[in-house]
């Protein structure tokens, strides 16, 4: 008999429209490993500077992406050793790792690294092609959204608690700049696919995003 497959939930969206938090809670409230895709990105922008590579270098990106050592653990991102989680959540980074993100060869690579963490007893992945090109087969699919203004806010308020000060205008600017480099780049693009189900959080809170996501795999997982 073969084994049955183990259970991924993809959750994509755009920057800022709270896919991490609310993944990350439906992969708690579940018991399940979670996958912060985004991350892997901003870790290869992370290597890159920490390296002094150009972002226009799609080959050294690649061949640094295919030698990074990373780890999450304890509630923060090792890459090669040394702690990255407060470079990795900067919007720098989140450009950066936009512009590295459009590059086939770095997505090659990561490609094999996202689907080791697919294990029992099941996965919530979060990003922008979790359900189109690395879990294509996910029993449940979210396209997870906001209003820009609403996500400029969210992005705002984050970035204040955290201590990292940011301009509301240069915010809007930054987000709509990766909207559209993430949504326009020929491969992978961040995109609203029909067999996702669509959920704007504009006037909806992380916790009823959260119950939605988790109504919806139970019908779906119901015999
Ligand atoms: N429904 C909601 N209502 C209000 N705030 C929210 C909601 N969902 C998420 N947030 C807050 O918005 C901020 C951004 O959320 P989060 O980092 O999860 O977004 P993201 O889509 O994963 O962003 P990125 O793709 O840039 O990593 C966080 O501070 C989070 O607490
Ligand atoms: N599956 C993914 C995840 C992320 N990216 C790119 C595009 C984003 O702008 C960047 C940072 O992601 P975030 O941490 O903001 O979710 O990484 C992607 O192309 N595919």
């Amino acid at each position: 008999m073969s084994e049955a497959p183990v259970p991924v939930i993809a959750i994509d969206g755009p920057s800022a429209s709270g896919k991490g938090t609310v993944a990350e809670r439906v992969a708690r409230e579940l018991g399940w490993h979670y996958l912060d895709s985004g991350a892997l990105y901003r870790l290869v922008a992370v290597a890159a500077a920490r390296a002094g590579l150009s972002l226009d270098d799609e080959g050294r990106l690649a061949e640094t992406c295919a030698a990074m050592t990373i780890e999450f653990r304890d509630g923060k991102a090792w890459l090669d050793g040394i702690d990255a989680s407060e470079d990795l959540r900067s919007e720098a980074t989140g450009i950066a790792a936009s512009k590295v993100a459009a590059y086939p060869r770095v997505r090659t690579v990561l490609l094999t690294r996202q689907r080791g963490f697919r294990r029992l007893p099941g996965l919530v992945a979060d990003g922008r092609d979790m359900g189109s090109v690395v879990f294509p087969e996910a029993r449940l699919k979210v396209f997870l959204t906001a209003a820009l203004p609403v996500r400029a806010e969210r992005r705002h308020k984050q970035l204040m608690e955290k201590g990292m000060y940011a301009k509301m205008p240069d915010v809007v600017e930054d987000l709509r700049r990766r909207d559209e480099r993430d949504a326009t780049r020929p491969v992978a693009p961040l995109r609203h696919y029909s067999d996702a189900l669509f959920l704007d959080t504009s006037g909806m809170t992380a916790d009823a995003a959260v119950a939605t996501i988790l109504g919806w795999w139970r019908e779906r997982s119901e015999p």
